[in-house]
């Protein structure tokens, strides 16, 4: 038997503009029956992913007045390192200040917050991030800026440039370009993204169905409503499902190791060079060869395997319950805990992977998110 290669959709105007594609108004044009024989190409390209954690991340940061977000990325579109503004650790939230002026200088927070670029650089869970990518919310001040430079980063992609007409922005500026450091500016292509942690999924949404903040909360105290661990680590695994190209169903998952790092992470899709245009995506052909699911690498195998580093006593955070075939693959790398969000479907591959977890004694349970929704605002960020 032959692979079928899809044949291509009604609308002959369909380019793949997938370095950060967002082809809505073509795609609508199709029937449902094209959609799911071709790869999607609504997904969301790699610029709008990673400035999207940097945004995620920053909702974790005890600042009551401004909060900021960076990752860094290698070279394999994997995260390194990932970093909020706060204070250092071991200097409590509640003691250290936070106001912005103070007759006594050593009471602001200027003396002791460490940036959020400067946190993903030491957060990095590898031990050479040379050539990779910094993604952050703001320019870097000068003081990151040294420290970007040292540690080897080659690029720097930054949203925010408030701070431009600073003396410590024209100085990082100098120093960027005397050591070769790339520096270029994210022009988003959504105003909001909106994670459902009911449906499990990311879209696009409008800025004013947004809940407005709390504008009478004191700036002078921590921020008391940061986003918790779990639903941050759920939101990225929502998040990287808007990776996929499978038309009917996007799935995603995270490893996250003991110091609550990022090692991981993934989204069902086809095995590396296998050509997303050219193996299946459809579920419904008579024949075996030319369905999905003999190719399709699950997004909890794939977080395991793009994971930089052993995923030993790490948890793995998913949208769905995992099959039997990425439980195999949980049990032989050593991770210790699974927190999955969609009901369990008591389908004979879940009841399999249950069987598996129960018998080595790795634990697993429902994440129950402490919002319905999450909304990554790019709109918030001044640029
Ligand atoms: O590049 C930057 C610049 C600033 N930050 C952090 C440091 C502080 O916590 C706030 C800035 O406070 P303002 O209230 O806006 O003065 O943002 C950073 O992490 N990275």
């Amino acid at each position: 038997m032959s692979l079928v290669t899809p044949s291509p959709p009604a609308t002959t105007n369909i380019s793949d503009r997938s370095a950060d594609g967002c082809l809505a108004e073509e795609i609508s044009t199709l029937t449902v029956e094209d959609r799911n024989l071709t790869k999607r190409t609504d997904y969301i390209g790699w610029d709008s992913y990673f400035m999207a954690i940097s945004c995620l991340v920053s909702k974790r940061s005890k600042d009551p007045a401004t909060q900021v977000g960076a990752c860094i990325v290698n070279r394999k579109n994997r995260i390194v390192g990932q970093g909020y503004n706060g204070m250092p650790r071991g200097c409590s939230d509640d003691e250290f200040p936070w106001d912005k002026t103070s007759s006594n200088p050593t009471e602001t927070k200027y003396f002791y917050v460490c940036h959020a670029e400067m946190n993903a650089v030491f957060n990095k869970n590898c031990a050479d991030i040379s050539n990779c990518v910094l993604y952050s919310l703001l320019f870097p001040c000068n003081q990151c800026a040294k420290t970007i430079i040292q540690s080897g980063i080659s690029e720097v992609v930054y949203m925010g440039d408030k701070n431009m007409n600073k003396p410590e922005a024209t100085a990082s500026k100098r120093m960027f370009e005397a050591s070769g450091v790339t520096v270029r500016q994210f022009r988003p292509l959504y105003d909001v993204l909106k994670i459902n942690f009911k449906s499990g999924k990311c879209e696009e949404c409008l800025p004013n169905t947004i809940p407005p903040e709390d504008m009478n909360r004191d700036l002078s105290k921590k921020r008391e409503h940061c986003l918790p661990w779990d639903d941050y680590f759920m939101a990225i695994s929502i998040l990287v499902a808007k990776r996929s190209k499978c038309p009917t169903l996007q799935r995603g998952a995270c490893i996250v190791n003991q110091e609550k790092c990022i090692i991981g992470q993934g989204y069902n899709g086809m095995p590396h060079g296998c050509s997303d245009d050219e193996f299946p995506w459809r579920s419904d052909s008579d024949s075996e060869l030319d369905n999905k699911y003999l190719y399709e690498c699950h997004a909890v195998l794939n977080a395991i395997l793009n994971a930089g580093v052993n995923v030993k006593g790490c948890v793995v955070y998913s949208t769905t319950f995992p099959c039997n075939e990425c439980t195999k693959a949980i049990i032989q790398s050593g991770i210790r805990k699974v927190v999955y969000l969609q009901t369990l479907e008591m389908e004979p591959r879940s009841c399999a992977a249950l069987r598996m977890l129960n018998a080595v004694g790795i634990t697993y349970r429902q994440h129950i998110p402490v919002q319905d929704e999450l909304f990554v605002d790019f709109t918030l960020i001044d640029a």
